[in-house]
């Protein structure tokens, strides 16, 4: 059964949020949490995360509101959908399982009426014991050599979120050095030849459809740059590829049993939890990317299971249209406090602007209300001394969701307690501001009067900035996982109230489709 075709914006929930918005306009959250509870009553938790939402423009009616709209466009029946096996990418006629992917459970998930479990279970043991001899030393390259470095060849979905997450869990790393090459842009790659031995380099062609030109050109550079040293039947021991399109590895020259598989339930961005993700077992090991996909699965159950008002993906994912549809609120920063994930911003870009930057509902019709939120961000403290004045002092509102995590990696609390300080200064800031009077006594000691009333209207902070802090324990492959999972999560439920469809991408096709005209022509 399809899904649901309801106009969020013609629901009674939505009509009574447009009369919420306008009554309380002039909500402050300096006000609202002048309540010692509120802390306790807008926050979540899962295991080893906690979600801090008290600093928002919502009161116990908002939230309630909200979720009733999510009750009215009957996002329950969504999630099953999704997490049953059906059809919901129905413009491109698929199923959308990455949670399957993660699944412990042995609840079968139909697609074509057979189970997929077994087949997911099979490339996990296969991703195993390749990272496993790729890893101990026991993979040998053409002249008897130990494998030193890997290639990840792909784009988007097939690059972004490996990327991401080797990045991310670099302290867990090993001794093998990872590269990614994506942009069609030569400079990439050669700069990454530079640092390449080819008898001891391992290349991932990563690229479901396998027609990918970025991907495609990337890939026979490097297996040009190859064969200047090594033969063609050198070839399986140094290039593998995931893809679902096997006639075109093969005639690539790859080994069919350096073959592993994708499918077209998994859509590219959200595919690092498949064998896309090899770069991440070969880097970090097969146990922590296992880990990785158990923190991600911890999330699915509890978006699956729990009630919307104490789940987190939906609460997250109900603040963030509160702003873009109410407030006209364009843009969402996300700000990780821990320079490991660096590349999350980037990752998140894709997630959501690919899935949720729709201008057509499920229907096909041209929708007349906001979607997909513009996502950009930094890590903390850097973009302090960057792009925050805009935050605290410009013009547009900005929400924020800050992430960061109790225990530092290395053990430098010295360092860490300066970074947690940040965290929550920030925070403090964004939501409290500094008043005219707080900035009139400060300026107060310095004595010139002209100065004070020179300078007072640039000292002062509005405040009432929104922002959620997201908090784990500690950064681990587990935790990871589950971070990635609630973004995941969050997309999907902005997509079926948006009344979107957030699994297809034809918006990057046109411009693809033009660049071949004019390659042709050339
Ligand atoms: O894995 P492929 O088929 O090379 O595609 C790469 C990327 O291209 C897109 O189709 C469009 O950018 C993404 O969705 C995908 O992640």
């Amino acid at each position: 059964m399809a899904l649901k075709n309801i106009n969020p914006t013609k629901t009674q929930a939505w009509e009574k949020l447009t009369n919420h918005f306008n009554d309380n306009k002039d909500i402050s959250i300096k006000d609202l949490c002048k309540d010692t509870n509120r802390k306790d009553d807008f926050s979540l938790e899962l295991g080893d995360l906690s979600v801090d939402f008290s600093k928002n423009r919502i009161t116990e009616e908002t939230l309630s509101l909200l979720v009733e709209l999510a009750k009215e466009v009957d996002l329950k029946d969504a999630i099953e959908k999704q997490f049953s096996g059906e059809v919901i990418n129905a413009t491109e006629g698929r199923e959308v399982l990455h949670t399957a992917l993660r699944s412990n459970s042995d609840e079968a998930v139909l697609v074509n009426g057979k189970n997929i479990k077994p087949q997911i279970q099979t490339a996990l043991r296969k991703i195993r014991s390749f990272s496993n001899k790729v890893i101990s030393g026991k993979w040998k390259g053409y002249t008897g050599k130990s494998i030193t470095d890997v290639v990840n060849i792909g784009i988007g979905g097939s690059d972004l979120g490996p990327d991401m997450v080797v990045e991310s869990l670099q302290y867990y790393k090993n001794q093998l050095t990872t590269h990614f090459v994506s942009n069609v842009d030569g400079d990439h790659v050669s700069e990454i030849i530079k640092k390449l031995n080819p008898e001891t380099t391992l290349f991932v062609i990563v690229s479901k459809t396998f027609t990918t030109q970025e991907t495609i050109t990337n890939a026979e550079t490097l297996k040009n740059w190859f064969l200047k040293s090594a033969t063609i039947f050198d070839i399986p021991k140094h290039f593998v590829a995931v893809s679902t399109n096997l006639e075109a590895v093969d005639s690539f020259g790859i080994d069919k049993a350096n073959v592993f598989p994708m499918w077209n339930w998994v859509g590219g961005r959200f595919s690092l939890w498949s064998a896309v993700g090899l770069s991440i077992s070969l880097s970090v090991g097969f146990d922590n990317y296992r880990a990785l996909l158990d923190g991600a699965e911890e999330m699915d159950l509890h978006f699956r299971n729990t009630e919307f008002e104490n789940n987190i993906p939906v609460i997250l994912a109900l603040l963030s249209i509160w702003y873009n549809n109410f407030y006209n609120a364009e843009t969402e920063a996300v700000l990780p406090y821990t320079q490991y994930l660096k590349k999350l911003p980037d990752y998140l870009q894709q997630a959501i602007m690919e899935s949720n930057g729709k201008g057509v509902d499920r229907n096909g019709d041209k929708i007349d209300y906001q979607t997909g939120t513009i996502v950009w961000g930094s890590t903390g403290t850097n973009m302090q001394h960057a792009f925050m004045q805009l935050v605290h002092q410009g013009t547009k509102l900005i929400p924020a969701d800050f992430i960061g995590y109790k225990e530092s990696l290395h053990g430098l609390t010295d360092h860490h307690k300066k970074l947690m300080a940040n965290f929550y200064g920030q925070i403090e800031a964004l939501a409290f501001g500094k008043t005219k009077e707080e900035v009139h006594l400060e300026l107060k000691f310095s004595g010139d009067k002209d100065k004070i009333a020179q300078l007072l209207p640039f000292k002062v902070f509005e405040g009432n900035r929104p922002s959620n802090a997201i908090l784990f324990d500690k950064l681990t492959p587990k935790s990871l996982g589950k971070l990635i999972a609630l973004y995941e999560h969050k997309i999907y439920t902005q997509g079926i109230i948006w009344n979107i469809y957030s699994y297809d991408q034809f918006g990057v096709e046109l411009g693809k489709e033009l660049a071949k005209k004019l390659l042709n022509k050339h």
